[in-house]
């Protein structure tokens, strides 16, 4: 794709809703950190950070149309063990949180959603808690209040649970949002190593979140073998779910018939190769059949994979020959703003209706003829969405 039309992909007012925060600290931020581990004058294991950093390399993917240097989702899983070592004290975690936020926004990137599963963080013989679960929530609550005091994009949090860590560890995290009722936390994330544990054992706290109106997203049918597709889709039925990509067509009708809004994240669905063809992605099983699917387009880990929501963008637009006007339809119109809107409860009405998050910035914003792809020859705009 050619320059233009990424930069005009660069310059689209974007969302995320789907971005793990450890998963999205830079690409260059986690090899200095390694490289600082390599130099230590008491580095022990040089042998073992140096596989690492070659880990790490292959992962970094670039989109293209066929990914050839693929990993497994059991190698991702690896690296989050490498990125949990590594944000090991609330400096480091202030500044990478301050990092994803900044490079989401020069993105153009006008509501992000960011979710991170709360840990404790330890001593290096894993005796004493140095920072607590709840200092960890309020360190990353206090980077995004800072950051909304003198930007424009909007940042909200949903604390995760991970499948892999149990029922108990998922119930503290539930808690936790329950007791700090902060503004920032609008939901819960199902997420972990869909190879460990089984989400009908958290029917409990899928409960107790209903119960307590917090909103959820689970992550569903992210490998073939995953046998809590029916009960979150027919018994739990979240608010949104992610990936969503190894159904069958059965499963996929069922969607079509009762939509849940999917989050989808193809460079992710590459690198971990639930899809081996972007061409073959899924996506497109869904757009083709309701041009009204709610679907949104995110990066999920874009840090380990080096990637950037526009690129995303630019992946899906490439693959289903997508113009750039049918491309900011979607952004615009697929994903209920309402909904999002009621997800951030504690706006009022008025926010709520001065808040587009589509036009954040009326004075400096371009028109909407900047979006304009010049080269397509498909639909014309399919309506003024946009007074900009
Ligand atoms: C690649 N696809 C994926 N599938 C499932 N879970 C994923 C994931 N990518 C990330 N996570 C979840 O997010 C955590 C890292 O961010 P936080 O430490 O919470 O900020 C991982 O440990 C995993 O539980």
């Amino acid at each position: 794709m050619s320059k233009l039309a990424l930069d005009k992909f660069s310059k689209l007012p974007k969302i995320e809703l789907h971005a793990h925060l450890s998963g999205s600290v830079r690409y260059h931020t986690i090899i200095d950190l390694l490289n600082e581990e390599l130099n230590a004058l008491d580095s022990a294991e040089p042998q073992k950070i140096k596989s690492e950093i070659d880990l790490l390399n292959c992962l970094k993917n670039k989109p293209s149309i066929s990914c050839t240097n693929s990993r497994s989702l059991s190698e991702c899983f690896q690296v989050f063990t490498i990125l949990h070592r590594l944000l090991n004290n609330l400096n480091i975690l202030e500044k990478v949180t301050h990092d994803i936020l900044q490079d989401f926004e020069s993105d153009n990137c006008v509501y992000l959603e960011l979710r991170t599963t709360p840990r404790n963080i330890y001593d290096q013989n894993r005796t004493k808690i140095l920072v607590s679960k709840r200092h960890y929530l309020k360190k990353i609550i206090n980077v995004l209040e800072n950051f909304e005091r003198c930007h424009k994009m909007r940042v909200r949090l949903l604390l995760s649970v991970d499948r892999a860590k149990g029922v108990q560890d998922g119930l503290e995290n539930v808690l936790l949002a329950n007791e700090l009722e902060s503004k920032y936390i609008v939901g819960i994330d199902f997420s972990g190593n869909p190879h460990v544990n089984s989400f009908q054992d958290f029917e409990q706290i899928f409960n107790i979140c209903k119960e307590n109106g917090l909103k959820t997203t689970v992550h569903i049918a992210e490998i073939w073998n995953d046998r809590d597709k029916d009960f979150i889709l027919k018994k739990i039925r979240p608010d949104r779910i992610g990936h969503s990509v190894c159904l069958d067509q059965e499963e996929v009708e069922y969607l079509i018939q009762n939509p849940i809004p999917i989050e989808i994240c193809p460079t992710s669905n590459l690198v971990t190769k639930c899809v081996h063809q972007i061409d073959k992605h899924p996506f497109f099983d869904f757009y083709s059949k309701n041009k009204n699917y709610p679907l949104t387009i995110c990066t999920d880990d874009c840090g380990i994979f080096d990637i950037t929501l526009s690129k995303e963008y630019e992946l899906i637009s490439e693959a289903f020959k997508l113009s750039h006007e049918q491309m900011f339809y979607l952004s615009k119109t697929k994903m209920n703003f309402t909904e999002i809107l009621r997800w951030c409860n504690d706006y009022s009405a008025s926010d709520a209706q001065g808040f587009d998050p589509f036009c954040p910035l009326p004075v400096s914003n371009p028109p909407l003829d900047r979006y304009r792809d010049s080269n397509m020859d498909g639909p014309k705009f399919l309506e003024p969405i946009l007074v900009f």
